[in-house]
């Protein structure tokens, strides 16, 4: 049984157009909220027909296509080809507007550690750690996201069932622990460049443990075997 989470609420909601370097435009609703754990100010984005998935939703129908997105600086604003995060956040926008739905954008630069730190892993990994190892050699968790706020987000934006738009299973084990009702997986497309390749190879890689770890646990899958 989850923990209780925390009550937060609406504090404001307004109305953004945008239009992205690639000439596509759409039209969002942005909320702000008070009493999120971290006091960080995260955003929901609602995209679409956000309120009618979440008519559907209440009617017992397909829940609403949400994505946890963590913020990247580089990534998200400057292009940077160092990480999938632009491309991914492009994608989201897209996918949830045209389903209905909400992009949580989460302040968790660098996977938690912030962006300073993640430009001091980036020197690591041009030493030659990987992305989870360059985290560690700073002191850091290899990831130190908490979706907390993103759980009361959903909670008060009566979203207690997601579809996630999401391939780190992390967000659907934390979320699931939290009380959202994970209904399914959609799985990001993968944004492959020259400089990101390492990166995406050490995210599957660690992608990849984590389900087998989730597998043994739960007894459910044939892909735990030895390795
Ligand atoms: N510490 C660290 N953080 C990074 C690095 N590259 C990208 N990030 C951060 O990783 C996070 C990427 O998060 P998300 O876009 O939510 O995606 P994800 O966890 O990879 O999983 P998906 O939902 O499948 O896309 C952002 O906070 C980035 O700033 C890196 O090399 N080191
Ligand atoms: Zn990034």
């Amino acid at each position: 049984m989850p923990e209780a989470l925390p009550v937060a609420t609406i504090r404001t909601q307004v109305t953004v157009p945008l239009t992205f370097p690639d000439g596509y435009s759409t039209t969002v609703r942005v909320f702000s909220f008070k009493g999120l754990v971290d006091g960080r100010e995260h955003l929901a984005i609602g995209l679409g027909d956000w309120a009618g998935a979440l008519d559907r939703l209440a009617a017992g129908g397909e829940p609403p296509l949400v994505r946890p997105h963590s913020e990247c600086l580089t990534g998200d604003v400057f292009g940077s080809q160092r990480c999938d995060c632009g491309p991914q956040l492009r994608e989201a926008v897209q996918r949830i507007t045209e389903a209905g739905g909400f992009l949580l954008y989460l302040r968790q630069e660098g996977r938690g550690i912030g962006l300073y730190a993640k430009l001091d892993a980036y020197a690591l990994q041009d030493a030659g750690l990987d992305t989870y190892q360059a985290n560690v050699a700073l002191g850091r968790g290899e990831d130190e996201r908490d979706y907390t706020a993103a759980a009361q987000m959903l909670v008060t934006l009566d979203v207690p069932r997601i579809r996630l738009l999401s391939s780190n299973p992390d967000k659907a084990e934390q979320l699931t622990k939290l009380g959202v009702d994970v209904a399914e997986r959609v799985p990001t497309s993968v944004f492959l460049s020259p400089a990101n390749a390492d990166y995406l190879a050490a995210k599957a890689a660690k992608a990849a443990e984590a389900e087998a770890a989730e597998a043994l646990t739960s007894g459910t899958s044939d892909r735990a075997g030895p390795r």
